[in-house]
């Protein structure tokens, strides 16, 4: 299947009911841009602080329309402009090559290497290390592929910990795609492992991506694990979340620590280490794990 693009020029207070327009006769998808766009001619949008802002974004538009390659675009274009009470404008028309969409999107999520052995492999792609830890795992509508730095930090210290602290539970906190998870439940083989998620789209995403992946691991929605779970407590609590929540959650975590059991967190920038440590410091004594890109995991043992 190919398509042709049908480039139209415009003033800029012409572009948006010339776009419905052109909608409405026949375009598959309608595109506004600068029309000096990559020229000398382009002005930047944000000027410097404290200058006003302005009115328009750019001074004349460009208007791109995707048609069937065998649509009549005159007709388009012409009719457009008739329903906008406007002259035609000048146009262009440039062939759009057939691609396949499909694997040109899927070529961007290559295998991810994490730690000393462990693989995030999307479900196209043979895994590279038959021996390594393997999670297939398709980019989707939760958080959690192992492209980000907190994800990475987290899985590197459960690939550390979970075989030397051999945990009995693992609970992880925001739980997303379920990918600590699920690498937790892999490295830990009959530990029993927890994930909970505010989102009931992560909660599904994780139900999936466990299943696939053969990895026992029950997940629950916050108001739920309270009534499934109320006085379990864990070996290990992971929770990657960001560190305003973390720090209005270090009561709740830390009650379901079990003694002599351990905490990592991540989704802390580096400058909010210390804030996030101070609120954590009546029950345990957190610190900096490691840092990548300026993310940082803090861990520590229960008091
Ligand atoms: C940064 S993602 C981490 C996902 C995955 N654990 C990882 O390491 O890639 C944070 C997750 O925490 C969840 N979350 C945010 N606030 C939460 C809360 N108050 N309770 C439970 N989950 C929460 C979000 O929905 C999101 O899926």
């Amino acid at each position: 299947m190919s398509w042709t693009e049908i480039v139209i020029e415009v003033a800029l207070s012409d572009a948006e009911t010339l776009s419905d327009a052109l909608m409405d006769a026949g375009a598959l998808s309608v595109s506004v841009e600068d029309a000096d766009l990559g020229t000398a001619a382009e002005q930047p949008l944000f000027g410097e602080p404290g200058m006003e802002p302005k009115e328009a974004a750019w001074q004349r538009s460009r208007v791109v329309v995707l048609a069937e390659v065998d649509a009549d675009h005159a007709a388009i274009v012409s009719n457009a402009a008739k329903a906008c009470g406007v002259a035609v404008p000048p146009y262009s028309l440039r062939p759009v090559a057939a691609q396949d969409w499909v694997r040109l999107t899927q070529s961007q999520f290559e295998p991810i290497h994490i730690g000393k052995n462990i693989w995030v492999v999307p479900s196209w792609h043979d895994a590279p290390d038959a021996n390594g830890l393997i999670l297939e795992l398709d980019p989707g509508l939760a958080f959690g592929t192992g492209s980000h730095p907190t994800t990475r930090l987290c899985m590197e210290w459960l690939e550390i910990h979970v075989p030397l602290q051999k945990p009995k539970s693992l609970l992880d906190y925001g739980c997303g795609s379920g990918i600590l998870a699920m690498v937790a439940k892999k490295l830990g083989g009959d530990s029993s492992v927890v994930g909970v998620d505010i989102d009931p789209h992560a909660i599904d995403a994780a139900r999936y991506n466990s299943e696939r992946n053969h990895c026992d691991v029950a997940y629950y929605l916050p108001e739920d694990f309270g009534a499934n779970s109320a006085l379990q407590v864990f070996d290990i609590v992971v929770a990657n979340i960001l560190s305003g929540p973390l720090k209005l959650m270090a009561p709740m975590l830390c009650s379901r620590i079990a003694a002599g059991g351990s905490l990592t967190l991540s989704g802390v920038l580096a400058e909010q280490a210390e804030d996030v440590i101070a609120a954590y410091a009546q029950w345990l004594p957190l610190s900096v794990w490691a840092e990548q890109d300026g993310w940082v995991a803090l861990s520590g043992t229960l008091k």
